[in-house]
């Protein structure tokens, strides 16, 4: 018995026991004087005037009813409070934490079960078809996205750099140098980097003293969000068959505006999609501001491959390029290969389908929406010397740069949007 509970019974006992005392005397005392008065009939305490009067005039019968009525009374009230007291450890009488079927206390549980003939049957659970796992790291630096059926990405906020996009076997997509700086000090050298508002050095007014290939690569990006789509309703369906990841960056977001784009004010919506067999990476920028604005912006990826001997580019023979390392406009015939340093820009209708070949098969085919331009860039040995967070030594064989995007300058009105982007298939 609680303590509360012991106190209560010893408070009842006490108004019982005097309860008792208060009625005794009573009767008693009435007896008393109903025997008195039938032994000596004269003795009354009404000097024999009969009026029926108790001989005790402190206790009337008005006064002993009251009594027995109070006592009564507060013995009810009393039993009333202790169960009270008794149902509260079951049901507290509010609680901040929702009480479930699993932590709730039921004090009556066995007299409440129902008799098994009147149970009603378990309505069958549908099996639990599984969805797309979208985890953010501890730091809050990076956001990682995988599929039911295996196929991961991994963003790193700074720069909302593509760190690695992996098929349902494992096998990774894309190469970053193993001296890659992911603290947020460099851009990172491998996945894939955002080139915007500037390719290169700054080359025109609008973007002059920006840093090389622009600031959205070095920008602190936002996790904006998931959202994920089904293939099929079908029973057999392996549940989710994509997952949309989405970053931001606004003006209102750089570290250190640049003076030259102090005037101009942006908002873009970066959104990575893992698909099954393949990844799209998609770019909405809005002029979120009064002034018009140029601007340059390419998808800087970096392509993992087995042996750079092995591989050629397809879909841009016959196409003019401008040599960033021989210089000039040029045009080859046949499939692009690499046996020395390679820095080209191509401008190629975005319906024409591109792919990285390796060993004679398709290895990347690329899809374009909007992006006119692709860049075919691998530093091959002597610039790979000079780049201190290219490493290994043979990393230049390890990748292939076909960078899809807009080398073309875009100039996006106040209060326009452009949209661009591209799909990926790994083979
Ligand atoms: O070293 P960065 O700034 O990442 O640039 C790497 C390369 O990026 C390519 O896109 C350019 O065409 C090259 O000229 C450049 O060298």
């Amino acid at each position: 018995m609680s303590d509360i509970s012991k106190k209560i019974h010893n408070i009842l006992v006490k108004i019982a026991k005097w309860r008792e005392a208060l009625i005794q005397p009573l009767h008693k005392r009435e007896e008393e004087s109903v025997s008195s008065s039938r032994v000596h009939p004269t003795r009354r305490s009404d000097g024999g005037r009969g009026n029926g009067a108790t001989p005790f005039p402190a206790f009337t019968s008005l006064q002993k009813l009251l009594l027995v009525g109070i006592s009564s009374y507060i013995y009810i009230i009393i039993i009333i409070i202790k169960k009270l007291l008794r149902a509260s450890i079951y049901f507290p009488l509010y609680s901040f934490r929702p009480t479930t079927s699993s932590t709730r206390k039921h004090p009556s549980t066995s007299s409440n079960i129902m008799e098994r003939s009147k149970k009603p049957s378990a309505i069958p659970v549908s099996p639990t078809i599984p969805t797309p796992q979208v985890s953010i790291s501890e730091d809050n630096s990076r956001v990682t996205a995988s599929l039911p059926t295996g196929e991961s990405v991994e963003v790193l906020l700074f720069g909302a750099t593509v760190l690695s996009w992996k098929t349902a076997k494992g096998k990774e997509n894309l190469f970053v140098s193993s001296k890659a700086h992911l603290d947020g000090s460099k851009a990172v050298r491998g996945g894939i980097p955002l080139v915007f508002p500037n390719f290169g050095p700054s080359s025109n007014k609008a973007t002059e003293g920006l840093p090389q290939h622009g600031f959205a690569r070095t920008s602190k990006w936002e996790y904006l969000g998931k959202s994920s789509s089904e293939s099929s309703t079908l029973p057999n369906s392996s549940g989710d068959s994509s997952v949309k990841l989405d970053f931001g960056l606004s003006n209102t977001m750089l570290d250190k505006i640049p003076s030259e784009w102090k005037d101009y004010q942006f908002g873009i919506t970066y959104s990575v999609t893992l698909g099954r067999d393949d990844l799209e990476t998609s770019l909405a920028i809005r002029n979120t501001g009064e002034k018009d604005f140029e601007f340059q912006t390419l998808l800087h990826s970096y392509w993992a491959i087995d042996n750079i001997s092995n591989v050629s580019v397809s879909g841009l023979e016959k196409v003019s390029f401008a040599d960033k390392v021989g210089g000039g406009k040029k045009e080859e015939s046949g499939a692009i290969t690499v046996s020395s340093e390679v820095d080209r820009v191509y401008h190629v209708d975005p319906s024409q389908e591109i792919a990285i070949i390796e060993k004679d098969k398709p290895r990347f085919e690329f899809t374009r929406d909007m992006l006119p331009d692709v860049v075919v860039w691998n530093p091959w040995i002597e610039k790979s010397k000079t780049m201190s967070d290219l490493a290994p030594e043979d990393a230049y064989k390890r990748f292939i740069c076909v960078e899809t995007g807009s080398v073309s300058w875009n100039t996006l009105e106040a209060g326009d949007t452009w949209e661009g982007g591209q799909r990926i298939k790994a083979l």
